[in-house]
């Protein structure tokens, strides 16, 4: 039994050290070195990512029991699907494609869609829906450290890639607003919710399962779309 908060919260932030800031991808992406078909082929394969976000919320709020809980979390599906008036994430990365010279069509009829990214994601949403819903809240984790990368990317293509029509950027400046207040309110049901020692360790090795997801989407990326 542990009630060892800061030691928890200190485990889960240690966890930045795999995050995909590091991947030699994004290194290039934020340096400027990425190609048009580089880039788009990244575009096309996140769009998958992006598109499963929505049902791994969805399988989290049917695996949970906790009112309050479902409450804020169905905000996230909404984020992503849009309601009337607000289009939502999934509208806002297809102009992001436009905004790079996709069709919509070839995004959504995942003709560019790589083996290794389909496995990778299908295996997060796989994870939300057969684990217990505190370690799919805990595997969400990962955007505590998405701001910094999500800032230094919007600086990025704004310097880098002028080809791209600013409004194309529209997605990153959203998740700026977005991801700071899910991942704090995650923070807090995590916290909350993990108070053993076997409870803790299970929603970090959960954080750890995302690191690897984030990776090897953009292994796949990297190895599909080469210099
Ligand atoms: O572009 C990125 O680097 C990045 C990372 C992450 C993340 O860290 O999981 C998410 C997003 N973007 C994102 O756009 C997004 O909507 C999102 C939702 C989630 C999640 O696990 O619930 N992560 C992320």
């Amino acid at each position: 039994m542990t009630t060892d908060t800061d030691g928890f919260v200190a485990a889960l932030r240690a966890q930045s050290r795999r995050y995909h800031d590091r991947h030699p991808f994004h290194v290039r992406m934020n340096a400027g070195r990425l190609s048009r078909p580089q880039l788009r082929g990244w575009v096309a394969n996140r769009f998958y990512y992006q598109a499963a976000i929505p049902r791994k919320d969805a399988a989290i709020l049917a695996n949970c029991p906790d009112r309050e809980v479902r409450r804020r979390w169905v905000r996230r599906v909404l984020d992503h699907d849009g309601t009337a008036g607000e289009e939502g994430g999934i509208e806002a990365w297809l102009r992001l494609a436009e905004a790079v010279g996709l069709t919509r069509e070839e995004v959504c009829d995942e003709r560019h869609l790589v083996p290794g990214v389909r496995f990778a994601v299908d295996a997060y949403v796989t994870f939300a829906r057969t684990r217990p819903w505190v370690e799919g809240v805990a595997s969400s984790l990962t955007e505590l450290f998405a701001p910094d990368l999500m800032a230094e990317r919007l600086a990025a293509f704004e310097r880098c890639y002028p080809w791209i029509a600013p409004d194309g950027l529209a997605y990153f400046r959203a998740r700026l607003r977005q991801a700071p207040r899910d991942s704090e309110h995650a923070l807090r049901v995590v916290t909350e919710h993990c108070r053993t020692a076997d409870e803790q360790q299970r929603a970090v090795a959960a954080l750890a399962f995302k690191c690897d997801v984030l990776w090897s989407v953009l292994d796949a990326i990297d190895h599909a779309f080469p210099d």
